[in-house]
């Protein structure tokens, strides 16, 4: 059996085990698909806890370093694994303070390194800020397909109007007047799989409120709607701003699961923040039911 730890950022749920335990699992996509799984995943036993979770993170700390520095791996429920999770990375680092004690990192994700820092811990509960590198909206950089020689603003892909941006991972968002009279997992799909998107997309729908912005996410490998979606609350606020719904750079972003507070400077990387939550520590067979364990 190995240890691991369940957090989540604004309910963007993960499981975490340290790389070197990381290491009995054969297969690290197929423990995600087992034990992500809402119905009978981790916790499905446990009083109190949510089953499943969003995905899983292998952390590699080396806290040598100044400041300490934390490789993050995501493997998704899907068995896949993203080059970056806005709302992973602030675990990340809310996981590595507990652990160090320190409050500053540098997280070395697929997208690059990113700058964490852990602002306070009360009742269990963090701050954490990141640095989500400067969203981009060139086709190179999205990905979009060949076809395309201009970035992807406002056009109708599959069911939605949508701007595509890269945050870290491939980000579509379509701005509709209530994100909650949309039927999300009936119409993303086709936007997710659309062949503008050689990477595939994350769908994202957004709508203004009060001053800021609703959120309702279909995460790619999660193949779902998830109650947050870190880099996708830093594509709703650079796309708020490119379609000019508002000039601000500190912006509020709302998914179901909390607020996000968004800084999107007009030079240099935006900064996600919000809140962490640390759910509870068990341990996990590391060959599971599918590999025949789990006895
Ligand atoms: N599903 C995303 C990765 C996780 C992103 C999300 N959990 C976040 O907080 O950024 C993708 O495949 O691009």
């Amino acid at each position: 059996m190995i240890p691991f730890e369940k957090y989540n950022g604004t309910d963007n749920d993960f499981v975490v085990i340290e790389a070197a335990d990381a290491t009995t699992i054969p297969n690290l996509s197929e423990f995600a698909v087992e034990h992500c799984d809402r119905s009978d995943g981790l916790g499905a036993d446990r009083e109190g806890a949510t089953t499943g979770a969003d995905g899983v993170l292998v952390l590699d700390v080396d806290a040598d370093a100044e400041p300490v520095r934390v490789e993050m791996t995501l493997y998704q429920p899907d068995g896949g694994t993203a080059a970056m999770c806005g709302n992973g990375a602030r675990v990340v680092a809310a996981w590595a303070h507990e652990r160090t004690g320190e409050t500053d990192f540098v997280i070395e994700t697929g997208a690059g390194d990113r700058a964490a820092t852990v602002e306070k811990a009360e009742s269990g509960e963090f701050v954490v800020s990141v640095e989500m590198g400067e969203p981009a909206f060139s086709p190179g950089d999205v990905p979009l397909a060949e076809s395309y020689d201009e970035p992807i603003i406002e056009e109708d892909i599959g069911e939605l109007t949508v701007t595509a941006v890269n945050t870290g991972v491939p980000h579509a968002v379509a701005f509709v007047e209530d994100v909650d009279a949309v039927e999300l997992d009936a119409v993303a799909p086709a936007t997710r799989h659309a062949d503008a998107f050689p990477e595939g997309a994350n769908v994202n729908l957004a709508a203004v409120d009060g001053d800021g912005f609703r959120q309702r996410t279909f995460e790619r490998g999660v193949e779902g709607e998830t109650k947050a979606c870190g880099t996708g609350a830093v594509a709703i606020a650079a796309v708020a701003r490119r379609l000019g719904h508002t000039d601000e750079d500190a912006i509020r972003v709302s998914p179901p699961g909390g607020d996000l507070d968004i800084r999107v400077p007009d030079e240099g990387p935006a900064i996600l923040r919000g809140p962490v939550a640390f759910e509870y520590a068990d341990r996990v067979d590391p060959l599971g039911d599918a590999l025949g364990g789990g006895f």
